[in-house]
């Protein structure tokens, strides 16, 4: 089995988040990328577990470094993939997994990698804008900036390989580990 890395994308709000974490309790055969961010913790977000939080000058000197895989502006924030984590884990034969939005999921599908894209939609703009309410973290601007951002990055859902629509959660973890076993050969 080649090790691949996995791509997985969506609107903030579509799922993403909840959709991996039940995805990685039925399947361990990939790991979690856990990214580096200048975004603030959120209630209950661990460091070193959901993000390594760090700050601007701390951020910017891993790129300037070449620590990053990649990195982009999300939502007026930065985040980056690790460089080494990524790397170690493929030359030991380990898929990855990558939770990035769509500027990163593109500078990844340009590298000469082994990568498989996958892209979560809501059901409905109406529902993305439900569940970034009901899950009241964010303030009113920031669920506006996101929403306005959502248009453009559903604009761009065709450059994934596979498009998973978000509706009843079993159903979409179902698909996607139905996804994950052809890529793997699993
Ligand atoms: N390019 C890039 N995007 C990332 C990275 N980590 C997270 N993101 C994306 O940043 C966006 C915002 O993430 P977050 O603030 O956790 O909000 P959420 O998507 O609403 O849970 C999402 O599209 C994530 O997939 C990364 O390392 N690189
Ligand atoms: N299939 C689903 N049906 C109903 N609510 C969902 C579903 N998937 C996720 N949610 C809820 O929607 C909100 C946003 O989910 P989250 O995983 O944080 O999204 P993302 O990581 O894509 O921003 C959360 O409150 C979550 O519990």
């Amino acid at each position: 089995m080649t090790a691949k890395l996995f791509i997985v994308s969506a609107p903030s709000g579509a799922g993403k988040t909840t959709l991996i974490k039940e995805f990685l309790k039925q399947f361990d055969n990939l790991v979690y990328s856990i990214s580096h961010t200048t975004r603030s913790p959120r209630q209950g977000e661990v460091h070193g577990k959901d993000y390594f939080f760090t700050d601007k000058a701390q951020f910017m000197e891993m790129v300037e470094s070449g620590q990053m895989l990649e990195w982009a502006t999300v939502h007026g924030n930065c985040y980056g993939t690790s460089r080494p984590f990524v790397q170690e884990q493929l030359a030991a034969g380990q898929s990855v997994l990558l939770d990035i939005d769509v500027q990163g999921g593109r500078q990844i599908m340009d590298f000469d990698l082994d990568s498989v894209s996958i892209f979560i939609m809501p059901p409905s703009l109406a529902v993305l804008e439900q569940r970034l309410r009901g899950r009241g973290t964010d303030t009113d601007e920031v669920i506006r900036t996101r929403l306005a951002n959502a248009k453009e990055e559903i604009a761009q859902k065709s450059l994934y390989a596979h498009v998973v629509v978000n509706d009843v959660l079993e159903d979409a973890v179902a698909e996607f580990i139905a996804i994950v076993e052809q890529e793997t050969g699993n």
